[in-house]
């Protein structure tokens, strides 16, 4: 542990929601090939004609419907965590994002150069394994450290979908929203194409049916539809929500590949039709805040929920600077 820095690192946000700042950081998010995995003439192609003219526009009014006095909700809250991790660390803790600022290459830089430091523990904020999540975040720092030569050795926290700590920081932040009167509770996950599940399988046949991904298998370790499936398990057990009270989707689709499903949008529409009217949202793939947490769901969801029959949606708080979960996290980070 001696000479060990911690690097957290989250996804990022445009610096503000003007539209070019919006359009710049989905032009660097989606031609990342561990986002958009086609040759890069065909993503070029495809983010310049069908995303890049109308986007920028559209999620910038949705950044602006809830953008903070400080900032980009995803960078203030995660910058929040990161200062209460330091309280509970004597190791050098910084926050990058793998996309806009503060970038990646800026802080491990920053990093590399202090005194002491000879490793660089990188450890990424998602609970579950995704190419366009974790994986990218890795291959980001080892390009960074390969292009300048750092001498402190790299390291990489792993993922943390099923730890204990982790499942009782979720469930403990939770508690206050499940005490509540409430219907139904939906695990609302970010999807992911299949593709990307596919292309990341070890065993290189893994089916993605129905019961595959509860079933052990070598496929698991970047499995993203196992893991969340995991952490939705764990968190039911531990507390105690009966099965008929709960169900599962992914949220997020963008674009016209096979996303893992059901999707958010049409489960919750579905839920009000089937007479549900006090829902509860949680979204376990992001420890903060963000744009798809407090627009897509908190917003857009909760305006469709009601429009097809249900009386409100609260959506639970992401863990985001929850006292025990950066205890937890300053922990992980010394072991
Ligand atoms: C091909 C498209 C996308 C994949 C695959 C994807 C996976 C993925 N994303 C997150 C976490 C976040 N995504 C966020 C925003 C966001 N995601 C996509 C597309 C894909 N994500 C887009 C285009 C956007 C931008 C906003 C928009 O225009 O809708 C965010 C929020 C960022 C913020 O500023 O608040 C997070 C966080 C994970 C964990 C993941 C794979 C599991
Ligand atoms: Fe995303
Ligand atoms: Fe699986």
């Amino acid at each position: 542990m001696k000479g060990r820095a911690v690097l957290l690192v989250n996804l990022g946000s445009p610096d503000s929601t003007s539209v070019k700042d919006v359009r710049r950081y989905l032009n660097q998010f989606l031609m990342d090939p561990c986002v958009i995995d086609l040759p890069w003439p065909l993503r070029r192609f495809i983010v310049s004609a069908f995303v890049l003219p109308s986007r920028p526009a559209k999620s910038a009014e949705a950044y602006q419907s809830v953008w903070r006095p400080d900032g980009a909700p995803l960078k203030v809250l995660s910058q929040k965590l990161t200062d209460k991790v330091k309280q509970h660390t004597e190791l050098p803790v910084s926050l990058a994002m793998r996309y806009a600022n503060p970038s990646m290459e800026q802080e491990i830089l920053k990093l590399a150069e202090t005194d002491g430091v000879n490793e660089i523990l990188l450890l990424p904020l998602y609970p579950h394994y995704a190419m366009s999540s974790v994986k990218t975040a890795i291959d980001e720092a080892k390009r960074i450290f390969g292009q300048h030569n750092l001498s402190p050795k790299l390291t990489v926290h792993p993922v943390f979908y099923n730890h204990p700590d982790y499942i009782d920081a979720l469930v403990e932040s939770a508690r206050p929203s499940l005490a509540q009167d409430w219907d139904h509770l939906l695990f609302s996950y970010h999807g992911v194409p299949e593709r990307h599940i596919r292309k990341d399988d070890p065993t290189g046949n893994h089916c993605l049916g129905p019961d595959c991904c509860n079933k052990p298998s070598e496929a698991h370790k970047t499995c993203y539809r196992h893991q969340v499936f995991e952490t939705t398990k764990e968190f039911v057990n531990k507390a105690g929500i009966p099965d008929c009270k709960w169900s599962l989707a992914f949220q997020s689709r963008l674009g016209k590949a096979k996303w893992l499903s059901p999707a958010a949008d049409q489960t919750i529409i579905e839920l009000a039709q089937k007479g549900v009217k006090k829902l509860l949202v949680i979204c376990p793939a992001f420890t903060v805040d963000c744009l798809e947490t407090l627009e897509e769901i908190g917003i857009r969801a909760k305006e469709d929920f009601i429009a097809h029959g249900g009386e409100d949606l609260t959506l639970i708080p992401c863990l985001n600077d929850d006292e025990r979960w950066a205890k937890t996290l300053a922990h992980w980070a010394e072991q």
